[in-house]
């Protein structure tokens, strides 16, 4: 029996990844907060296989991809898994929404990863509010923008590449699927497709704040009514405002958050290296080694997640001979590590929601970026917030150790440390006052909740 008198019954249905799930989930939390029933969907899959969420303030349900049995790794290719959750994730989505019709709180709004277009044709279908959440920066949606509309023309010919509200970005800069042409072209074309239905959606939310990217944010607000409301990040890593919300979400593998507290808590302030390269990246044998040699090298202590599929790619004895020194794990409560004091920097793949965690808790960091955004968001990293650097790549496509080395040194104890720290804590004061009460992002989500109760 529903007890309680709700303003409206918001489903939010990501797409079925951890780096897309979890911002979802914290914005739904938000909402929760003012006043709203929120419901999660996940795929089975997920549901099925991921380590679930403690919290308490939301509903959770499903639909499918069409893959319950193996996700994402069942599907013959990147397009073939696309295509199937289309055609499955629109009519069990369909049938979610059928199923709370004739409840208490009929769903009567759908915030949807704009990676899943289709959803807001469901959403329309029904006559329910449809809202886009885009997971990446604004800078970055912006670039994909241009693309879309033809305003940005691939292959790129001539450098620097100029785009209004950005800095003025190499081809290195430019997300990988623009830079190396012709790589994961069923991603790129996900990637353009979030702009093909983009302008009948009744809002559009961005996983950003203002002060983080100003231009970025006016320039494409002149052609996309959008809202920013990040970081979304647990309330107790930021305002502190709303109670027991220290819950990151989802967690791909079990982790013992005591193991790196207890150990990161016998370490002096800013003295230890955190590393992690995200859930999905898969680093070759050479990087692997690369990094592994630069950490044995370095006078730092530091601490590796290394996931379970990656760690055959560790030298031999890796992890006895770092002792004390190092502590590897498959994986961490990263909020939590990024928040304990003892960490000085961290390396990191620059995805966008170890990016903006960092940010929100004042951690320098070197940007080791992958593929994706990461690159874009690397760029920002050193060069617009100016909280570190960005590692050089060699040509044959690896970071060397010297490299890694002299980066780490850069911002553990080089002469910009302090800017590194006093920048992060600017940023980090910033994104607390964004999603406090008057904050630029606590202001757009008030205006997005009465934009759809008021429609
Ligand atoms: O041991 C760990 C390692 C990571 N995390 C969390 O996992 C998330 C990782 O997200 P992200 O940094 O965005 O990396 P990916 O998982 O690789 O995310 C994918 O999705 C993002 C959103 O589209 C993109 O920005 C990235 O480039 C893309 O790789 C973060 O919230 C971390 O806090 C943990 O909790 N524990």
């Amino acid at each position: 029996m529903e007890n309680k008198a709700y303003r409206g019954h918001v489903l939010t249905l990501p797409y079925p990844s951890l780096g897309h799930i979890n911002p979802l989930l914290q914005f739904s939390k938000r909402l929760v907060s003012k006043g709203l029933k929120a419901t999660l969907a996940t795929t089975l899959f997920i549901h099925n296989t991921m380590q679930p969420p403690s919290s308490s303030s939301l509903q959770f349900d499903t639909i499918s991809d069409g893959y319950d049995e193996g996700g994402f790794a069942q599907a013959e290719s990147i397009h073939a898994y696309l295509n199937r959750m289309e055609t499955i994730g629109s009519k069990t989505l369909a049938d979610l929404i059928i199923k709370n019709k004739n409840t208490a709180n009929p769903i009567d709004c759908i915030i949807y990863d704009p990676f899943l277009p289709w959803a807001l044709e469901v959403a329309k279908k029904f006559g329910i509010f449809g809202a886009a959440f885009f997971t990446q920066t604004c800078a970055v949606n912006f670039i994909y923008h241009h693309v879309h509309h033809g305003l940005l023309k691939l292959p790129i010919t001539s450098t620097p590449i100029s785009i209004p509200g950005l800095p003025v970005l190499e081809l290195e800069d430019m997300p990988s699927f623009i830079s190396v042409p012709g790589s994961y072209p069923a991603y790129f074309e996900m990637l353009l497709n979030q702009f093909s239905n983009s302008d009948k959606a009744d809002a559009v939310l961005v996983n950003t704040f203002y002060e983080l990217e100003p231009e970025a944010v006016d320039s494409m607000s002149k052609v996309c009514q959008l809202l920013a409301i990040g970081p979304t990040i647990p309330s107790f890593y930021l305002d502190k405002r709303l109670e027991n919300d220290n819950d990151y979400g989802f967690n791909l593998f079990a982790s013992d958050s005591s193991i790196c507290n207890n150990w990161l808590n016998t370490k002096l302030e800013g003295s230890v290296i955190y590393l992690s390269f995200g859930s999905m990246a898969s680093l070759s044998n050479k990087q692997m080694e690369e990094l592994a040699l630069a950490l044995k090298g370095s006078k730092f202590h530091f601490l590796w997640v290394v996931k379970a599929s990656e760690e055959a790619k560790l030298p031999e004895k890796f992890v006895e001979e770092a002792g004390n020194k190092g502590l590897v794990v498959q994986w961490c409560s990263q909020l939590e590590v990024l928040s304990n004091k003892a960490i000085g920097c961290f390396l990191t793949h620059c995805g966008w929601n170890s990016t903006l965690e960092a940010l929100s808790l004042g951690v320098p960091m070197v940007g080791l970026p992958q593929w994706t955004d990461q690159t874009m968001n690397a760029k920002y990293v050193q060069d617009v917030w100016k909280v570190g650097v960005r590692a050089k790549v060699c040509e044959n496509g690896i970071v060397e150790r010297e490299e890694i080395d002299f980066c780490i040194k850069e911002v553990m104890e080089g002469e910009r440390r302090k800017d590194f720290q006093k920048n992060a804590k600017k940023w980090r004061d910033l994104a607390i006052k964004a999603i406090r009460e008057g904050g630029s992002s606590n202001k757009n989500i008030d205006e997005f909740v009465s934009k759809f109760i008021n429609s």
